[in-house]
């Protein structure tokens, strides 16, 4: 559970378990198991942490960014030709405003994108979400540079989680069968205005949550510190940008799976530089329609107190489709109108 973690978040060098991440035998290797009792604590006490020696090269992390700038830079009229709408699966652009988060506007503008599906795979829930990816047209480079980043994010979440489940007391691949099988992901392309000249403070970025899934991987600009985690006592510590690396944090879907044992931990943004901050945001999760619940391997490990089961069994795309709903109510009030 998360305790308090006053100055720096931990910072963990994965490169040990990457190089023995696809043999079966991972488990018996010094530097895997040093780097697995590492993302263990990290899990329990904080449930965020900086990810070095992670593969992606820091060209690519950059490029990621730097596009995404040019994007968000564009005039509103040629960002509003991908448009988000309930009709497009909730995929596309967003105005700042149009996000909400425990009932308040989030100043951020975003483009949100989903693992795309074939009509009618999920039923009834994940139509919500049908549809295709809106990518810009302009920078003309971007629909390939974040097809490329997000097939290389959905690598390094799988091989962190075989970490994961190992510091959980499984085997490396409790989180590949038939709840991860068939990985879920989302991506959110984010952009946060700078403080206006008068104003000492700015408007919260993105209101207190926590993610929906497995894991996160946050690409954030360098320049200004922006992202808060929120640690038990209610202070809320900075998550200083670190080059070259990736935040990596936990969802509600691994806290469930682990029985409460590892945490979602809040966090928020707030851009209190002059200057616009971007974050792409990837989201790890599990299948689709997994039913999610305690696995039996991590319950007989982690009896938690007397109790057996401490958190909720949940569908993974109902309680996405309901957060995206709740997110963008007053689209979907004006298309009912
Ligand atoms: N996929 C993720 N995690 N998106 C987080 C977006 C910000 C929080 C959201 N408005 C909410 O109310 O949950
Ligand atoms: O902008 C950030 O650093 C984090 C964004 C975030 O928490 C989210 O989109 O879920
Ligand atoms: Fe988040």
């Amino acid at each position: 559970m998360t305790t308090d973690f006053k100055s720096q978040l931990p910072i963990i060098d994965i490169s040990p378990l990457l190089v023995k991440c696809d043999d079966s035998d991972m488990a018996e290797d010094a530097g895997v198991a040093e780097v697995v009792g590492k993302l263990d604590r990290a899990c329990r006490d904080v449930g965020f942490f900086y990810v070095i020696g992670h593969g992606i090269s820091e060209d690519l992390i950059n490029k990621v960014r730097v596009v995404t700038h040019q994007f968000f830079e564009l005039p509103y009229e040629e960002k509003l030709k991908i448009k988000i709408t309930p009709s497009v699966g909730f995929r596309g652009y967003q105005r700042i405003g149009v996000n909400f988060t425990s009932g308040k506007q989030d100043m951020h503008e975003a483009i949100d994108c989903y693992r795309e599906f074939k009509q009618g795979k999920y039923g009834d829930t994940g139509k919500v979400l049908e549809g295709t990816n809106q990518w810009p047209e302009n920078p003309k480079e971007y629909k390939e540079l974040m097809e490329e980043y997000i097939k290389q994010c959905t690598d390094l979440s799988r091989n962190i989680l075989r970490g994961i489940s190992l510091a959980l007391g499984g085997s490396p691949y409790e989180f590949e069968g038939k709840m991860v099988g068939d990985p879920f992901w989302v991506m959110r392309i984010i952009g946060y205005p700078g403080v206006h000249v008068n104003n000492q403070e700015n408007d919260i970025g993105c209101g207190a949550h926590t993610d929906y899934g497995l894991l996160t991987l946050i690409n954030q600009d360098y320049d200004k510190t922006a992202l808060q985690v929120r640690d038990l006592a209610g202070n809320w510590i900075p998550a200083i940008p670190i080059p070259g690396s990736l935040i990596c944090n936990i969802g509600d879907m691994l806290k469930i799976l682990t029985n409460g044992v590892y945490e979602s931990t809040l966090h928020r943004v707030i851009n209190n530089s002059p200057r616009y901050r971007v974050c792409v945001a990837f989201f790890y999760e599990t299948n689709f329609d997994a039913e999610v619940e305690p696995l039996d391997i991590f319950k007989e490990k982690y009896p938690l107190k007397e109790t057996s089961q401490v958190v909720k069994r949940v569908v993974y795309g109902e309680h996405l489709v309901s957060k995206v709903q709740t997110t963008f109510a007053n689209l979907v009030e004006k298309t009912v109108n």
